[in-house]
């Protein structure tokens, strides 16, 4: 490479670097905080984690802890929703491994339906639950239970009908 093939070539590779940088940031940036949309009286967040329900969790916490080498919790047993639960840690967000327990788990026609697993719900975050209830009952979006439950973090959730999201199931979380 001659010298001004040199010079084009890295003069092109530090705008590359000083553009891609603020671009990441602003990107993180943006994510991290809730979305403030004039005339709503709650913010939406970020995605707290995307749920798969699978009919072998022993398998599936061995996929992402053996072969992808991601970080797991321990199983967690929660009856009051009928599901064990194990997470896996991802950085910027969480797996939640779901397998049914009790008989009238939500997850088992789930897995009728899907004999080898399959992405059951996502996890959006909200600054306050009540009020984005009461903006979604406005706006004839069915609300899974009457009132907020104690999700798998502690805190209060509730689930919106698949029907009315595109076809997924949404889980909201208040922050
Ligand atoms: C611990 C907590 C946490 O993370 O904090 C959890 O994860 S608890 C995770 C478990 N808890 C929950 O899922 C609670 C909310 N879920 C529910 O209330 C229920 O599972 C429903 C989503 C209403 C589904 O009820 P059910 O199974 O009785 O009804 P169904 O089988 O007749 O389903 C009605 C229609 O919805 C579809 N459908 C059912 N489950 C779906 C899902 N997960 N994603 C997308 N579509 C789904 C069915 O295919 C069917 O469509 P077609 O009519 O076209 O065939």
């Amino acid at each position: 490479m001659s010298c001004r093939g040199v010079f084009i070539h890295f003069f092109g590779l530090f705008k590359r670097l000083h553009t891609s940088v603020p671009s990441v940031r602003a990107l993180s940036v943006s994510q991290s905080v809730m979305q403030n949309v004039p005339g709503f009286l709650w913010k939406l967040g970020q995605l707290n984690h995307v749920a798969i329900a699978v009919p072998d969790l022993e398998k599936a916490r061995s996929f992402y802890q053996d072969v992808l080498g991601a970080r797991v919790s321990k199983t967690v047993l929660l009856p009051e929703h009928g599901v064990y639960t194990v997470f896996v840690e991802l950085g910027n967000t969480k797996l939640e491994l779901l397998h049914p327990l009790g008989k009238n788990s939500p997850v088992t026609g789930f897995l009728q339906k899907n004999k080898v697993g399959g992405m059951h719900h996502i996890c959006i975050e909200v600054d306050d639950i009540k009020a984005a209830m009461a903006h979604l009952k406005e706006k004839k979006i069915r609300i899974l239970s009457e009132e907020p439950k104690i999700g798998a973090h502690g805190k209060l959730v509730i689930f919106l009908h698949p029907k009315d999201c595109n076809g997924v199931l949404v889980e909201l979380e208040e922050a």
